[in-house]
């Protein structure tokens, strides 16, 4: 029996275009004058040791540290102090009204209705906890943040690897029958999967249906 679903973001929860068109594009035009300006503050120096190990850099060549951060953009790599930094820029874009987190239609209401059910509810998404919190904080329909008991980020492993997902069910005190992953990327159900996650994949528009894996085009098509 299901007891939590964990979901995706870029491609469940919210149209891939508002990462890739929105976000993506926001962190890139600020990053440089971003980390320049910040380079003491904790965070973004620990976050920037962890580029140059990354990426073989000096610990002081911020200007290094910067343009590994920009092509790890255009790659759309999944890079933890990437993501963390991206996070802490997209923070002043929500705050100042510049944008609001995309969650479609249905998902709102879906969540509620899994939560009056007792479902337990979780994010899990490659973008830092922070960023998520934003994007569900500051969404088109208000404040979601507070329907989650969890988020996980690739802190707790990547999303392609199996042992995640053991990660994930040990935090949430589940075996991974008892939870429902949500996700548009094959190699995530795949490695949910491998872990016992029961799973489905989001096929929204422009995903490309995996086979093998059970479907939903909205959450309201979603099995439990
Ligand atoms: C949740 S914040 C923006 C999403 C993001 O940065 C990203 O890389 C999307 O990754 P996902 O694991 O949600 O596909
Ligand atoms: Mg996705």
């Amino acid at each position: 029996m299901i007891k939590a679903v964990v979901m995706d973001v870029e491609g469940t929860t919210t149209d891939i275009a508002f990462v890739h068109k929105v976000l993506f594009p926001y962190a890139r035009a600020r990053m440089a004058d971003y980390v320049r300006s910040h380079l003491g503050e904790a965070q973004v120096a620990e976050a920037l040791a962890a580029v140059s190990e990354e990426a073989g850099l000096a610990a002081d060549d911020t200007e290094g540290q910067i343009d590994a951060l920009i092509s790890w953009i255009d790659e759309d790599r999944k890079v933890t102090p990437l993501k963390t930094l991206q996070g802490l820029i997209w923070q002043h874009g929500y705050q100042n009204g510049d944008f609001t987190g995309h969650v479609y239609p249905e998902v709102p209401a879906a969540l509620d209705a899994w939560q009056e059910q007792g479902l337990r509810l979780a994010v899990y998404s490659s973008g830092s906890v922070a960023a998520q919190k934003l994007l569900f904080g500051y969404s088109d329909a208000g404040d979601l943040q507070g329907l989650f008991e969890a988020n996980f980020d690739t802190r707790i492993g990547h999303k392609r690897e199996e042992a995640s997902y053991h990660n994930i069910a040990k935090a949430l005190g589940l075996p991974g029958e008892a939870i429902l992953f949500l996700s548009d990327i094959k190699e995530e159900l795949a490695a949910a999967r491998a872990a016992g996650f029961a799973v489905c994949q989001l096929v929204r528009p422009g995903t490309v249906a995996a086979e093998g894996y059970p479907q939903a085009h909205h959450f309201q098509e979603v099995t439990l």
